[in-house]
C-alpha cells in the first residue's frame, strides 16, 4: 500500500510538468525533455486521450485520487494491525504469568511484572507503530528516489548524497535516545514496584509517618524518568528541527548545481525538485521514526525479557487426570530447601480422605511450605507426594488445584458483591440459596444479613470494609461453596476474636469427616481434636502424632502449649 501511495503521488506530480509546459507554451513538449517519465503522458495517449489541459487535470485529479484512497487502506488497515498486535502482546504475556510456577512468580519483581503488563506494552505497540511507519516511508524513499532517477538521473545522485549525509548527524542522536530509552524503562519498574508497596503497606506506612521517605523515593524515580524522556524530547525536537533545513539545504544545492553547473531547464528542475523534496522528506521521516523507535526500544528489550524470563520458569501442566481425591495424600520423604536454607528434611505423612491434618510449628519452620509443596506450587528437592498413588507434579494441576480450597492468612476478598465473592461471577446471579449455605457454614450468614443490601452489599476496594475476622469467614464460604475435596486453613483463625474463633473451630468440627482438612494453627488448641498434627522446627526436624501423644512425646509440643495457655 505505501508502494501504491507513492507510485500514485509519483503519477500525480509527474502531470504538474506538461501542466506547466501547457500553461507557458500552449503545448506539451514530448521526448527526453520529460525525462523518462514521458512514458505516463505516452500511455495516456496511447489509450485515446488527448494530450490537451483537460486530460492532464483529469489525470492529475486522478491520481492523487486513488493516492488518498491508497493512503485510507494504509493508515486504516495499520491500526488494524496495531492492535491486534498489542492484543497478542498482552495475551501472550498473561498466559505466560498465568501458567508460570510459583516460585518463579515468587521470585519476579511485583514492579517489574506490573509495568511491563501494563506501561511496556504500551509503549511497544507505540514501537511497533514507528517501526511500521519507518518501514512505510522507507518503501516511499525508494520509490520516490526511483522516480527522480527517471526524471534526471543526476539529481537521484544528490539525493543519495543526502540522505547519506544527513545519517551521519542522526547517529548520534540515536544512540542518546536508546540510552535513554532504556533508562527509562529500568525506573519505571522501580517506580511501579514503590507504588505498589506502598499501596500494599498504606497503614502501616501511613500510621508510621514513613509514607513521606517512601514518597520521596518514588519521586527521585519519577525525577529521574522525567530527565530521561526530557533527553528523548529533546532529541526527538531536534530530529523535527535540522529536518526541513538539511532538506532545504539539498534542494537549494540541487538547483543550483542543475542551473548554473548543467544549464538544465526549468520544467525538468521542479519535476525533479518535486520528486526530491518528497524523497527528502520520506528521508527524514525514516530518520524521525527511527528515533521515536528507538525512544521505546528500552520496553522492547524489557517486554523480551520478561517474556523470555516467563518463558523459562512455565509450570508443566501435567498429564495425569485428576477428578478428585479417592484415598489418601502420602507425604514421603520429603526434602525442601530454599536455596541453601533447609526448611524440611525426611519428612513423611499420610493424608487419608475425611482426616484433619494439623500442621504447627514456630514461625518460619515450614508450615506454608509444605502446604506449598501439597498443592504443588513448590517442587520437592527430594522425596515424594503423591495423590492416590500418583505423583502430584505428573497431575494434570489445574484440574488438582480445582478440587483445594485454600484460605490464606490474608483472606482474600476481591472487590464486588459479597455474592460475587463467594460465587466468583460463576454466573449464579439469580440463585442465591447455595451461597447462603456455604455463608451459614462459614458462620457468616447473620453478619452478612445485617449488612445494608445483605448479600448485594459491595465490599472490597470501592465497598464496604470489612473486619479481619468477617473477611476470613466470607474466604471459607467461597471454599465451601466451591465443594472442595480439600481444604487448607493456612492461620485462618489468626484474625478472629475469640467468640469467631470458637465459631470456626465448630466449623472445623462439623466439616471434619465431610472433607480433607489441612489445617495450620498457631493457636494449638484448634488442634486439639485433628486426626494428626505435623510439629515442625526450624531447620526441618520434626515430628507427626496426635495431640495427646505430642504432649506426651515432645517437650517442644509441650512447652508451646503451656505457653499458648498462660
Ligand atoms: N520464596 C522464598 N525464598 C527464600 N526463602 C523463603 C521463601 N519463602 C519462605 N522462605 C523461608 O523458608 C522458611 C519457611 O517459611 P514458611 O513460610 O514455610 O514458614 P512458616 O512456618 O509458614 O512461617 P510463619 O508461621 O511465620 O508463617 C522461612 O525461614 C522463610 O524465611
Amino acid at each position: 500500500m505505501s508502494l501504491l501511495v507513492a507510485i500514485m503521488d509519483g503519477f500525480g506530480l509527474a502531470m504538474f510538468l506538461p501542466l506547466l509546459q501547457l500553461v507557458s507554451n500552449g503545448s506539451m513538449a514530448t521526448g527526453e525533455r520529460t525525462g523518462e517519465m514521458g512514458f505516463i503522458l505516452e500511455h495516456i495517449e496511447a489509450i485515446g486521450f488527448r494530450p490537451d489541459l483537460t486530460t492532464v487535470l483529469l489525470f492529475l485529479l486522478m491520481f492523487f485520487t486513488l493516492k488518498g484512497v491508497a493512503r485510507f487502506g494504509l493508515d486504516y488497515y495499520r491500526v488494524i494491525l496495531q492492535q491486534r498486535f498489542a492484543n497478542a502482546l498482552r495475551l501472550r504475556n498473561l498466559n505466560l504469568l498465568v501458567g508460570a510456577s510459583y516460585g518463579k512468580f515468587a521470585d519476579a519483581h511485583s514492579g517489574t511484572i506490573q509495568n511491563t503488563l501494563s506501561s511496556e506494552v504500551v509503549r511497544v505497540n507505540q514501537a511497533y507503530l514507528n517501526y511500521f511507519q519507518l518501514l512505510q516511508y522507507l518503501v516511499m524513499t525508494i520509490v520516490y528516489a526511483v522516480l527522480a532517477y527517471l526524471a534526471n538521473p543526476r539529481f537521484a545522485a544528490i539525493v543519495v548524497v543526502g540522505g547519506l549525509l544527513s545519517n551521519v548527524a542522526f547517529k548520534w542522536i540515536n544512540r542518546t535516545t536508546r540510552a535513554a530509552s532504556s533508562a527509562i524503562s529500568r525506573g519505571m519498574n522501580v517506580y511501579q514496584g514503590l507504588l505498589i508497596e506502598s499501596v500494599a503497606s498504606f497503614k502501616y506506612l501511613k500510621a508510621t509517618g514513613l509514607l513521606e521517605r517512601f514518597s520521596r523515593k518514588v519521586s527521585t524515580t519519577i525525577r529521574e524518568a522525567e530527565a530521561q524522556q526530557r533527553r528523548i524530547g529533546l532529541m526527538n525536537a531536534v530530529t523535527y528541527a535540522v529536518r526541513e533545513p538539511l532538506i532545504v539545504l539539498v534542494v537549494v544545492t540541487a538547483i543550483f548545481v542543475q542551473l548554473m553547473v548543467f544549464g538544465e531547464g526549468i520544467g525538468l528542475i521542479i519535476l525533479s525538485l518535486l520528486f526530491f523534496y518528497r524523497a527528502l522528506t520520506s528521508i527524514t521521516a525514516v530518520q524521525s521514526c527511527y528515533n521515536q523507535f528507538l525512544g521505546y526500544s528500552g520496553s522492547i528489550g524489557n517486554l523480551i525479557a520478561f517474556t523470555e524470563e516467563m518463558k523459562g520458569g512455565q509450570e508443566p501442566p501435567g498429564s495425569k487426570p485428576f477428578t478428585g481425591l479417592r484415598d489418601r495424600i502420602e507425604v514421603s520423604h520429603l526434602d525442601f530447601r530454599y536455596r541453601d536454607k533447609q526448611v524440611l528434611k525426611d519428612l513423611s505423612v499420610q493424608i487419608n480422605k475425611y482426616d484433619t491434618i494439623g500442621i504447627a510449628g514456630e514461625s518460619g519452620s515450614g508450615k506454608t511450605t509444605l502446604v506449598n509443596l501439597v498443592t504443588a506450587l513448590l517442587q520437592p528437592a527430594a522425596g515424594m507426594i503423591r495423590v492416590d498413588g500418583v505423583d502430584v507434579t505428573e497431575i494434570v494441576k489445574e484440574d488438582y488445584r480445582r478440587r483445594i480450597g485454600y484460605v490464606t492468612q490474608e483472606a482474600q476478598v476481591f472487590s464486588g458483591t459479597i455474592h460475587d465473592n463467594v460465587a466468583l461471577w460463576d454466573g449464579s446471579d439469580k440463585n442465591d440459596e447455595p451461597v447462603w449455605e456455604a455463608l451459614r457454614l462459614a458462620h457468616a450468614a447473620e453478619f452478612v444479613r445485617s449488612l445494608p443490601d445483605g448479600i448485594s452489599t459491595r465490599i472490597g476496594i470501592n465497598g464496604i470494609n470489612l473486619s479481619g475476622g468477617q473477611r476470613q469467614r466470607i474466604a471459607i464460604a467461597r471454599e465451601l461453596y466451591r465443594k472442595v475435596d480439600i481444604l487448607i486453613l493456612d492461620e485462618a483463625t489468626s484474625a478472629l476474636d475469640s467468640q469467631s474463633e470458637k465459631l470456626i473451630q465448630d466449623n472445623i468440627d462439623h466439616l471434619a469427616g465431610t472433607l480433607t482438612l489441612i489445617v495450620i494453627a498457631h493457636r494449638l488448641s484448634t488442634l486439639r481434636k485433628v486426626d494428626k498434627i505435623v510439629f515442625l522446627r526450624v531447620g526441618g526436624d520434626h515430628e507427626v502424632d496426635t495431640f495427646a501423644n505430642l504432649l506426651k512425646s515432645s517437650g517442644d509440643f509441650r512447652k508451646m502449649v503451656a505457653l499458648q495457655a498462660v
